[in-house]
């Protein structure tokens, strides 16, 4: 089984698999990484979401992933969403703009976010509609 590129929606994610290897993450430059797999399954893949993205006001970078196919050892994993009730209004957090600082975002709820954007292709970019 494999899964499009996409970011995690919410504000965190846990993930722990049976170390089969699979996941990547895309860098800066477009290339896609391998995330260690661990042998052992010891370790979890933590994370950041789009919501968090936009707490931190783009400080912490929710970064696009994917599962690639692999013919020699199925891949398990579950994972842990954690995001914000629906009715919560989501915007940088004051503390983390400094004096005078810039808002990469406009408030919205998480109703919002959830609705008409995330109808599209798994992989769009559903922050883009509220940047400021
Ligand atoms: O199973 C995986 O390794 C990744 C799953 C994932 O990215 C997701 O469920 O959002
Ligand atoms: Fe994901």
């Amino acid at each position: 089984m494999a899964f499009g590129e996409h970011t995690d929606p919410q504000i965190i994610s846990v993930l722990r698999s049976n170390g089969a290897p699979g996941l990547e993450i895309s860098l800066r430059d477009g290339a896609w990484a391998s995330v260690p797999h661990d042998g052992d399954g010891d370790s979890f893949f933590v994370n950041v979401g789009d919501t968090l993205q936009v707490l931190t006001n783009g400080r912490f970078r929710s970064v696009k992933h994917r599962v690639v196919v692999n013919s020699e050892k199925s891949r398990v994993s579950m994972v842990f969403f954690g995001g914000p009730p629906p009715g919560e209004r989501l915007a940088p957090l004051p503390a983390l703009l400094g004096d005078g600082g810039r808002s990469r975002y406009r408030e919205f709820t998480w109703k919002e976010y959830k609705g008409s954007g995330c109808k599209g292709r798994l992989a769009d970019d559903r922050l883009c509609r509220f940047e400021n």
